[in-house]
């Protein structure tokens, strides 16, 4: 927008200098918080001011022109209006995507305000309305509190949690590394939007630790004070907030001690006992962190699983492309909460793939259902607002138009006749066949068809049908009648004044005088004298004259009243039928859980069958047997993508054979795109779904690490080699032979030397302490030495790509083939393709050359050419090196250093230090860091 003009829709400030005044006064005696955007509630339009005003002008009017001052002199408030649907926009943006503020919203004038409303990303009940009256709700919102106690190795982590859309409590207790590898994972797993941390956060550096793992899985960290954190009448606050008997959780909770206090916290902090529709509603559970598939924040980005503000179309991420959910909100809160859950039961990952293959397999079955679905409302929410006492005749309508579909869902259910039908009886039949039985939801259905005028849906009315109460029916009867008398009266009048009715004499109905009549200004010169002596003249006006008689004036009245008694009536009847609606609530809760499960495992199949090659159902293995062997397997985004004409490869990780793989090959040969592909296929299979592969076989992983590319860490003052190693470490330390690796370019942030160094000692590490399957994908060619080396298990694979030597037209094939290395240079070839000038060209391959002969590792591709032992020998120097310099650093990590005094300390380092530059005088790679 241009830095001078205004926006549009812009609603105008229409305060007066005494209320100015008065708002600048209570503004002034608002508590500081830099966190809080305050908005105003100026009925037809909102405001915020002081630094609040800036900032919205600036972040979304994109101009400070918008700002106005209110106020005199020195004693001046900036302010800026917003009309109620900016506010919206302002408000979802500030909750649901920056997530880094909360908003306030005040109710009131002058001087007087109150707080109407508060939320915060994690909290944002009150503000439900605002921020989904036109927009589904997408994901939940999950807040926790962490509480940790350090120890010397590392520390124990108390977690809860609460997720107000599915109304659980959850706790946790575990130990964790100082990198927070644990919670991380459960946070992403939770998709917890704000953490509530304790006030020594700021300062100590474990906590900082913490923090910093907030931010990487995108949640706000709110401090509380200490006291909230003790869990004195925790028992108690549970007890009224959770359903079923009090003993199994005051079992629970005994078995929590910092988890308990954290709980203490959320509870206080959401003020949910503050709501009576609370109570009793909620389940608890003990959350086990090796439920699912572990995914740190990393391995979430480099798998693409959520939707980015930067994605160029939907298929750029999972989310995006298994998104074909059709409930409204339902389905697509399932799915965000299936892809932060990968599962690790087998034979629940069977089910669900069964039952994706059930519906891959009969397209009438998908596409019945896919109708009916559509249909359907966001139940779950329209069940809270009747369980909040929100709820109107629109709720109860949208619940029984969403529960007449139900069978004709069941119907199609029923018609099932192929491998899995036992399955689907089980699972969804004899559910449905009990929820839509007399006794329950065709009860309500009962209740709605007598109670609301379903004919009147049609002209936007939700009324009580008049037949449903004998009261409401004689006033209906006694409203019908005066509208008889007042027609008649209309008539007689007409004949009367020997006019025209309706053409010439209206009737008409004003709030002001109730019915009247009305003739134009040219014809009441025709009646004057009637209307001075028959006639009470009410109003004259441009647009006629109004009038009316006693007889008129009586009519009207009582039909007033009698409306009135009707409205009033109409009430009463309608908040009976919400309270009855209401006590259907369980019953919908489960028909909500059915439905949202129906419709993910439609899109799954959907997907499955609707992709250009179909997807493949892969066969699941436990985790400490079989192999990971994924032929012609794809990557489903990259696949999906317009402009790309996917090259499918094969991927066999066997154990003893090639369980790690370096992957080498030319820049944009497609390396990244091949190990990222693994990694979610693998977790496409651990969702259930169905996978981009001609066949897949694969050993259940327990957790995916993933290390590719340097993400936002520039943003967060963290160098590019800093980020690598911090991810590498959690790697190192969280990995099992149970997980899966995934390494991309690893060390490209520092030095050739130290970057190949690293990058040899974790392959080690990782081949001989972890054990697990691992892609690693590098521009060092001398890392595939390591598989002559000493270790088994260790397979090199390279991306092809082909030079015509004729042209030298480079063509990249994206195939990755066996066996070893790259066997061509093409770093040049790929500047020669980027258009360099050719002298450019031309010195880069004279100096390519002179530093083959020169150095003993290389950066470039030119290592490939390299006769192979003198690869060998310069990869064993590195390792010899590394081996070294390890040994060196375990051994200063050893020395009892707080135990001696500076002097001895000193010739103790000295020692180690002369120790190693004698043996770096046999090893080139060690002479480096003299
Ligand atoms: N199997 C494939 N079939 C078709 N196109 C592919 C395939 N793999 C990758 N591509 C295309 O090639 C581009 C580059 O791939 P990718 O980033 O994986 O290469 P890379 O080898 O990791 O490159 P760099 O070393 O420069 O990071 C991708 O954006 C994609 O468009």
């Amino acid at each position: 927008m241009d830095e001078n003009s205004e926006p549009n829709n812009l609603p105008e400030f229409k305060l007066d200098a005494k209320q100015a005044q008065g708002l600048l006064s209570f503004f002034r005696s608002l508590p500081s918080d830099s966190r809080a955007v305050r908005f105003f509630d100026r009925r037809e339009y909102y405001t915020t001011h002081g630094e609040n005003a800036i900032f919205i002008a600036k972040a979304y009017y994109g101009t400070t022109t918008v700002v106005r001052q209110l106020g005199t002199g020195s004693d001046t408030l900036s302010g800026v209006s917003l009309s109620k649907s900016m506010f919206e926009i302002v408000a979802r943006d500030l909750l649901l995507e920056r997530k880094d503020h909360t908003v306030e919203l005040y109710q009131g004038s002058g001087a007087n305000w109150r707080l109407a409303k508060k939320a915060s990303p994690g909290n944002f009940s009150s503000f439900e309305e605002v921020l989904f009256a036109t927009n589904e709700m997408q994901d939940s919102p999950v807040i926790a509190a962490v509480s940790a106690n350090f120890q010397e190795s590392g520390c124990l982590v108390g977690l809860s949690y609460i997720d107000a859309t599915g109304r659980v409590l959850g706790l946790s207790e575990f130990l964790d590394d100082n990198h927070f590898t644990n919670l991380e994972s459960a946070l992403v797993a939770l998709g917890c939007k704000e953490c509530l941390v304790p006030p020594e956060a700021a300062k100590s550096r474990e906590y900082r630790q913490l923090i910093d793992v907030l931010s990487r899985c995108g949640a706000m960290a709110t401090e509380r004070g200490k006291a909230d954190f003790k869990a004195r009448d925790l028992l108690q606050d549970v007890g009224r907030l959770v359903k079923g008997p009090p003993d199994p959780t005051r079992d629970l909770l005994a078995g929590f001690g910092l988890a308990a206090g954290a709980l203490a916290c959320i509870i206080s902090y959401t003020d949910l006992l503050g709501d009576e529709s609370n109570y009793s509603s909620y389940t608890i559970r003990r959350y086990d962190l090796g439920s699912y598939m572990r995914l740190d924040s990393a391995a979430m980005r480099a798998l693409n699983v959520m939707e980015s503000k930067t994605d160029a179309n939907k298929n750029f991420s999972l989310f995006g492309l298994l998104n074909r959910t059709c409930t409204a909100g339902m389905g697509k809160r399932l799915l965000h909460v299936w892809l932060k859950q990968p599962l690790l039961d087998i034979s629940e990952i069977n089910c669900r793939l069964d039952l994706v293959q059930a519906f891959v397999e009969d397209p009438v079955l998908r596409q019945n259902l896919r109708q009916n679905l559509k249909r359907i409302s966001d139940i779950q929410r329209l069940v809270r607002s009747l369980e909040k006492r929100k709820a109107t005749l629109v709720h109860v309508v949208k619940l029984y138009q969403s529960t007449i579909r139900l069978s004709f869902i069941r119907d199609g259910l029923k018609q099932y006749e192929g491998e899995f039908s036992s399955l689907i009886n089980e699972r969804y039949l004899s559910n449905l066949g009990v929820w839509t039985d007399d006794d329950h939801l065709n009860k309500f259905i009962g209740l709605v068809e007598a109670s609301v005028d379903l004919e009147q849906l049609e002209n936007g009315e939700y009324m009580i049908s008049s037949s449903y109460d004998s009261h409401l029916s004689d006033l209906k009867k006694e409203q019908e009648s005066l509208e008889q008398q007042i027609r008649s009266l209309h008539q007689k009048t007409a004949d009367d004044l020997d006019m025209a009715v309706d053409k010439s004499l209206k009737l008409e109905k004003a709030t002001q005088y109730g019915h009247a009549f009305r003739i134009t200004k040219k014809e009441e010169p025709k009646v004057r004298k009637q209307l001075n002596t028959h006639f009470v003249v009410l109003e004259t006006r441009k647009d006629g004259v109004k009038f009316t008689n006693t007889k008129l004036r009586k009519l009207s009245d009582l039909y007033q009243k009698v409306l009135e008694e009707y409205k009033d009536c109409q009430k009463v009847l309608v908040a009976r039928v919400v309270q009855t609606a209401a006590s259907f609530a369980e019953v919908f809760e489960g028909v909500a859980c059915l439905l949202s499960e129906l419709d993910v495992l439609l899109s799954f199949a959907d997907l499955a069958s609707s992709s250009p090659t179909p997807y493949t159902r892969p066969t699941i293995t436990p985790s400490d047997a079989g192999d990971i062997i994924l032929e012609g397997s794809r990557h489903p985004c990259v696949e999906a993508q317009d402009w790309v004409n996917f090259i499918p490869n094969d991927c066999k990780l066997v154990r003893g054979q090639s369980w790690f793989q370096i992957i080498t090959g030319p820049n944009m040969g497609g390396k990244s795109t091949f190990i990222r592909q693994i990694g979610v296929n693998i977790m496409m299979a651990q969702i259930g779904c169905f996978v981009p592969c001609d066949s897949a076989t694969i050993s259940v992983r327990d957790c995916i690490f993933a290390r590719v590319g340097a993400g936002d860490c520039q943003m967060r003052g963290v160098s590019t080699f800093m980020q690598e190693m911090l991810e590498t470490a959690s790697i190192l330390k969280g990995a099992t032979d149970k997980s899966l690796i995934i390494i991309d370019e690893l060390g490209r942030g520092t030095s050739t030397y130290d970057g190949f160094g690293i990058a040899w000692a974790i392959c080690e590490h990782i081949v001989e302490a972890i054990g697990a399957p691992t892609l690693f994908a590098s521009h060092f060619h001398e890392l595939t030495a390591l598989a002559h080396d000493r270790h088994c298990g260790i397979a090199n694979y390279h991306v092809s790509a082909h030079i015509d030597e004729s042209n030298r037209k480079l063509t990249m094939l994206y195939k990755v083939v066996e066996p070893g290395p790259c066997d061509q240079s093409f770093g040049i070839h790929v500047a020669e393709f980027a258009n360099f000038p050719e002298s450019v060209v031309a010195l880069s391959r004279k100096k390519a050359s002179e530093l083959e002969d020169f150095s003993p590792v290389t950066a470039t591709t030119s290592g490939c050419k390299r006769k192979h032992g003198d690869q060998r020998r310069q990869s064993d120097d590195v390792r010899r090196g590394v081996d070294r310099a390890l040994e060196f650093l375990k051994k200063f990590a050893e020395l009892p250093l707080e135990g001696m005094d500076l002097k001895r300390a000193r010739e103790r380092v000295r020692s180690l230090k002369e120790d190693l530059r004698k043996d770096a005088s046999s090893c080139r790679w060690l002479q480096q860091f003299f």
